[in-house]
């Protein structure tokens, strides 16, 4: 009889194999519950390459590419950046799909780096992972800092900062402005007094956290190699993007913690209008005579990751939008002359206030919003989710782990939910029910589902006051005598996507 003998390097090799082959299969092949092997079917895929996936198809503007891709491989396309697979969503149907019927699947988000070291461990509303934590912090968000209550309390800080920014715009009457640095200032002084009680653009100490809050937004968009490729995320250390983020993270601490004290001590002088910050500190620190740090860690870092969301939220997304808003005007000056004509025959004296009454009553002012933020949803490929387990989307596989994108700019031109659909025609909302709240997923700019924007009465009252007011008080060109076909239309890169060149114009004051 032949002797069995063990050769021990074949068979460290032959074992390997069966299980890499193992590895391989169990990837691909599952169990149906009937018994047998199923092969999974995967959604359409651009070839990848080695290592880095698709990441080099993304493009310094990712949903302008991943729309032409998508036009190729179809409305759910999976690609992979680095070893994430990502499925890119570019449907009203497919989106529906993720955020409404299988909305508890896709409720988390990706943990990326930059959101960990910059919102305190992803404590806030945002970036939290979905779950207990999450539904309390959201609930103190949407119950006490934007209720419908809340947000008609914060209205003369509103009317008092649309009032300034009229008044800006009088004084440089006839001369080109900056509408888009006046969007940004004009935003961050709201979202300041709501927060904080005070104006940023007033103190160093604000100027300062308006200069990180930029800084964070650029960290936000910029594609950190170690999210999607693990073993290269030493590259950080090498590039600086590790040294950037902390450095900005403990900047932004030193100054939040600057302002809690100042606004503990106006508390205490009592010389302070209630506030955001305020509000927070009661919530959290009951008893009016003890200080913040008397309490956990935890609860003075949501307190500070709450704070952020709202910057994060409400300053951008918002002067972006009437940055488009306005370009769109310019460009189209048949309709701005239609939106005045309605805004100045609701009120008719030059220095009458305008109200949210008002505003209620103007129709073709909502359409034109809604209009502009079909075609530049300011967060283009919304904020990005997370499937928590396996699940069947129409009829494709689609693995636990796997990163979801809506391009939302996408479905806002999608020719299967709109007529003629690179035409800016407000219009097409007029006598449609379509809305931006959540439930018509052809128009999704503030997401849906439980993540959805708990944020969209506070930027839509704040959108359509100072659009109504430029509309009420001033005649529009553009600066240079630049026509409105001639217009640059490009996006700045980034996670808004701002105009890439601001808006200039010239105002004149309507006799
Ligand atoms: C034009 C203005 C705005 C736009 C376009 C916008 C858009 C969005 C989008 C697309 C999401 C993700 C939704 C999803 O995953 O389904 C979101 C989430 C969020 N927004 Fe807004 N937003 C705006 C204004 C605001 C404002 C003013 C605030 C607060 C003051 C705010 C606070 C938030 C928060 C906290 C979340 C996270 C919700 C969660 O993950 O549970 N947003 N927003």
């Amino acid at each position: 009889m032949e002797e069995f003998e063990l050769n021990l390097p074949t068979f460290v090799t032959s074992l390997l194999s069966l299980l890499l082959l193992w590895c391989i299969t169990r990837r691909i092949l599952v169990k149906p519950a009937g018994g047998g092997l199923k092969k999974l079917v995967r959604p359409p895929s651009p070839s990848k390459l080695p290592i880095i996936g698709n990441l080099h198809q993304v493009g310094s503007l990712p949903h302008r590419n991943l729309h032409s891709l998508a036009k190729k491989h179809g409305p759910l396309m999976l690609l992979h950046f680095g070893s994430v697979p990502v499925l890119i969503v570019s449907s009203a149907d497919s989106a529906r799909e993720i955020m409404k019927t299988h909305d508890l699947i896709f409720a988390n988000r990706p943990a990326f780096k930059a959101f960990e070291k910059l919102i305190y461990g992803c404590t806030d509303v945002v970036t939290a992972p979905y779950g207990e934590y999450w539904r309390q912090i959201k609930s103190i968000l949407v119950l006490q800092l934007l209720s419908n209550k809340r947000v008609q309390s914060l209205r003369s800080i509103r009317e008092e900062e649309t009032a300034l920014f009229v008044n800006k715009i009088r004084e440089s009457s006839g001369e080109v402005v900056n509408l888009s640095a006046i969007f940004a200032e004009f935003t961050n002084d709201g979202i300041g007094r709501s927060a904080f009680g005070r104006r940023f653009s007033d103190s160093e100490n604000g100027k300062k956290f308006l200069r990180l809050m930029m800084d964070m937004m650029e960290l936000f968009g910029y594609i950190n190699i170690g999210d999607f490729i693990p073993w290269l995320s030493w590259i950080g250390r090498v590039n600086g993007f590790d040294k950037r983020l902390d450095t900005t993270a403990t900047e932004i601490d030193q100054v939040f913690e600057s302002t809690i004290q100042e606004c503990l001590q106006a508390q205490k002088d009592q010389n302070n209008g209630e506030n955001i910050m305020d509000i927070l500190l009661q919530i959290y620190h009951p008893n009016p005579n003890t200080t913040a740090d008397a309490d956990a860690s935890i609860d003075r870092d949501t307190l500070k990751s709450l704070i952020l969301d709202l910057f994060i939220g409400g300053t951008d997304t918002i002067s972006t939008t009437l940055e488009w808003v306005m370009t769109e005007l310019l460009r189209h000056p048949t309709i701005m002359e239609k939106l005045q004509g309605e805004v100045r025959e609701i009120i008719k004296q030059e220095e009458e206030e305008i109200t949210d009454d008002d505003l209620e009553k103007m129709h073709y002012l909502k359409a034109v919003v809604k209009e502009a933020l079909r075609v530049h949803p300011p967060l283009p490929l919304l904020v990005p989710r997370v499937a928590s387990k396996d699940v069947q989307i129409k009829g494709f596989d689609i693995s636990a782990g796997t990163v979801v994108m809506i391009n939302a700019w996408a479905i806002g031109r999608d020719p299967v939910s709109w007529d003629d659909p690179e035409k800016f025609m407000p219009e097409r909302f007029l006598n449609s029910s379509i809305d931006f709240r959540g439930l018509d997923f052809e128009l999704i700019p503030f997401g849906a589902g439980r993540r959805g924007c708990p944020g969209i009465t506070f930027a839509v009252v704040a959108i359509e006051l100072v659009l109504a007011n430029l509309m009420h008080k001033f005649d529009w060109k553009l600066a240079d005598g630049v026509q409105g076909k001639d217009l640059d239309m490009n996006e700045s890169p980034g996670l808004t996507a701002h105009r890439a060149l601001p808006l200039l114009a010239v105002a004149s004051h309507t006799k």
